[in-house]
């Protein structure tokens, strides 16, 4: 049996980022760039105005103004401005040839055809937005690394951009063991269970912006976990299984791994809950044999999944992990790490109810995992603990 140290370390040394695709930025939400992109023309493309008003050439800023014409955003046709004439303008519209600043609608004074300005504060160039001021031409507009936030697509769909070279998120499949399980919504037979674990994991997976997600089912037989095992290596990148994968006569998760040709990297952690977790890779596939309590799961997906996930997506950064004071005493043996589930505010954790594996009711509560290490046996209110926010 491992530390939780050393689990955290050989996932990490076991992975690296999936292939770089070329995607859609419409497929690319949330995901890191694996190419710089450059600016491929000078945006904004030509003078613009940024306000609704009249396109004047500054030296005219004085005197009484002829209206010659208008400029709509979208317009296709160039005007040119003479001396002593003003054209009415739109937000987002080219400048007139000739003009050089536009003035504000809420400025100016209109007497029939004619245009005055009162604006004492107008300097040249006011209101236009200058070619190429957001980017140049073979401009660098994001580099290798950069995270693709709502922004970032914006602001290269802005500059023309519309494919970029990227990490693809993985694609995950959930397999859930255990002829125990029975779907929500439908009635109890006697040793039933409700199935809770697709629910947590799809969940928590599309928190990661992963989209491509495939739940399968296989009975308790080795014969029948291998094969679905076996099809979902071939189709995803990330195999979660859920149960199966402790010492009962039915857990069958290590034999089907074995049978598939899974490397075992490591089985058996000392942490409460989530103990018989297990590791292992097929080539770059990656295989977690999730210990099937419902709270386990959870624990485990938190703890190692998504730091897996977010390193196979490229992504530097894995767990939120901070110092908070305990907010009570606690006793635990030694021996293993507790992850209790717990509330955290304003720099105190404060450890909940319902902690055992099989229970949900205060993880639904929950917004920290309290991190209490495997050595120590007591811990007193107000001592420092490591937590993870999730
Ligand atoms: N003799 C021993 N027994 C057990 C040990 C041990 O060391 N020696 N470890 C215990 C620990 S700790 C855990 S955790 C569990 C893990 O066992 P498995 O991964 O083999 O999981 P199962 O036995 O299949 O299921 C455990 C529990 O979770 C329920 N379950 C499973 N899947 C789902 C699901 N999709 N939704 C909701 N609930 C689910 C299942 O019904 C069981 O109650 O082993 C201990 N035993
Ligand atoms: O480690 Mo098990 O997950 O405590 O019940």
């Amino acid at each position: 049996m491992i530390s939780v140290e050393e689990a955290k370390k050989r996932i990490n040394e076991n992975i690296s980022p999936l292939k770089p695709a070329l995607k859609l930025l419409e497929e690319v939400s949330e995901h890191i760039l694996a190419a710089p992109v450059f600016g491929a023309y000078d945006i904004p493309a030509f003078r613009q105005s940024s306000m609704d008003g009249y396109a004047i050439s500054f030296g005219d800023k004085d005197g009484e103004l002829e209206l010659a014409g208008e400029m709509a955003a979208g317009a296709a046709e160039q005007l040119t401005l003479k001396s002593g004439q003003a054209i009415r303008i739109f937000t987002g519209a080219p400048l007139p040839e000739g003009a050089d600043t536009v003035v504000m609608q809420e400025k100016i004074t209109k007497n029939g055809n004619k245009i005055g300005f009162g604006d004492d504060k107008l300097v040249l160039g006011a209101n236009v937005r200058p070619i190429g001021a957001e980017i140049r031409t073979g401009e660098m507009a994001m580099q290798k690394g950069d995270l693709l936030t709502p922004a970032a697509l914006a602001f290269l769909a802005g500059i023309g951009t519309n494919k970029v070279e990227v990490y693809p998120m993985p694609k995950v499949a959930i397999i859930l063991t255990g002829n125990e399980l029975q779907q929500p919504g439908l009635p109890l037979e006697f040793g039933q269970v409700y199935e809770s674990n697709s629910y947590s994991l799809s969940a928590a997976l599309k928190k990661e912006g992963i989209s491509d997600i495939e739940v399968l089912k296989a009975a308790d037989t080795l014969d029948k976990l291998t094969e679905v095992l076996k099809s979902a290596l071939e189709n995803n990148d990330v195999v979660l299984l859920t149960g199966g994968v402790s010492v009962g006569d039915y857990d069958f998760v290590l034999q089907a791994a074995a049978d598939c040709g899974v490397t075992q990297i490591f089985h058996k952690v000392k942490q409460k809950p989530g103990k018989p977790l297990f590791f292992g890779k097929q080539n770059d596939k990656v295989i977690f044999g999730l210990p099937g309590n419902p709270s386990s799961v959870l624990n485990c997906y938190y703890n190692y999944v998504v730091p897996a996930i977010k390193k196979l997506s490229g992504k530097a950064n894995s767990i939120k992990e901070i110092p908070a004071k305990l907010s009570h005493d606690y006793q635990k043996p030694k021996g293993l790490t507790h992850f209790l589930k717990g509330n955290y505010s304003e720099g105190k954790a404060t450890p909940l109810g319902a902690q055992e594996s099989y229970r949900l009711s205060s993880f639904a509560q929950a917004s920290c995992l309290i991190q209490l290490n495997e050595a120590q046996e007591n811990f007193h209110a107000g001592e420092i603990v490591n937590i993870i926010l999730i």
